[in-house]
């Protein structure tokens, strides 16, 4: 990490208090692989909430789908996210289905910050190519899935307070981006509570 992103780290560190960073966005964005890095440059505890879940569940996502149906996920999905924003600060990387559910929406941002990884569809088949464990993908037409995806819940992750394009970057290049996001972000809404309160 360069000096600048490592002063932009500290001022995130600092103004994100014990609140969660929460990323939101598509299978194969990212969420989990940057998340990871982002935790690791801002020393924060990393959380995935589909490896809580398969916790919870005792058994891998895939399993819960078939066993207990989609619906089911989702109630268990939103329950186990709910219990970990109690314990920021920490950086969440949620499932990809989780952000579209209004009630996690809400709960994330009382309790913390979203980003929304946004990606094309060609890097994201890419990515999601490499492993054949996304219950909704188990499909002969992933891309058709992944499309109709896109049109549904994109205007849903934009409701996200940030907005970063996951590029064909290295994982610490798209980290960087990242953290100088949050920092524009924190940084702004700072000023503008400090501006609200000197007028109060
Ligand atoms: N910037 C990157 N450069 C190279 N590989 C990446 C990058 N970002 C993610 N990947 C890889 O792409 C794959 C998908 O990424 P990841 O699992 O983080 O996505 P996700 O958003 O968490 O998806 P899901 O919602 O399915 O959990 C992983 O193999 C990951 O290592
Ligand atoms: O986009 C989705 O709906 C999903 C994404 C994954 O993270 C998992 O939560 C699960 O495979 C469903
Ligand atoms: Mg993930």
């Amino acid at each position: 990490m360069d000096m600048a992103t490592k002063k932009r780290a500290a001022n995130v560190r600092n103004l994100i208090g014990d609140q969660t960073i929460a990323l939101v966005g598509l299978m194969g964005a990212g969420k989990s692989a940057i998340g990871r890095k982002l935790a690791l440059a801002l020393d924060l505890p990393f959380i995935d909430a589909d490896t809580e879940i398969e916790a919870a569940a005792k058994m891998p996502v895939a399993e819960i789908f078939e066993a207990y149906g989609e619906p089911e996920f989702r109630r268990l999905e939103a329950s186990v996210i709910k219990r970990v924003l109690e314990s920021g600060p920490q950086v969440l990387a949620t499932g990809g289905g989780a952000f579209i559910n209004e009630a996690t929406r809400d709960i994330i941002h009382q309790n913390g910050v979203s980003l929304w990884l946004s990606a094309e569809i060609d890097l994201l088949m890419t990515r999601v190519s490499k492993k054949a464990t996304r219950p909704l993908l188990k499909n002969p037409n992933p891309r058709a899935i992944m499309l109709d995806l896109i049109d549904k819940r994109y205007p849903i992750y934009a409701k996200a307070n940030i907005e970063v394009l996951s590029e064909d970057l290295t994982k610490d290049e798209m980290a960087c981006i990242v953290i100088k996001a949050l920092d524009d972000h924190l940084s702004a809404q700072s000023n503008q509570n400090g501006k609200s309160s000197r007028h109060a």
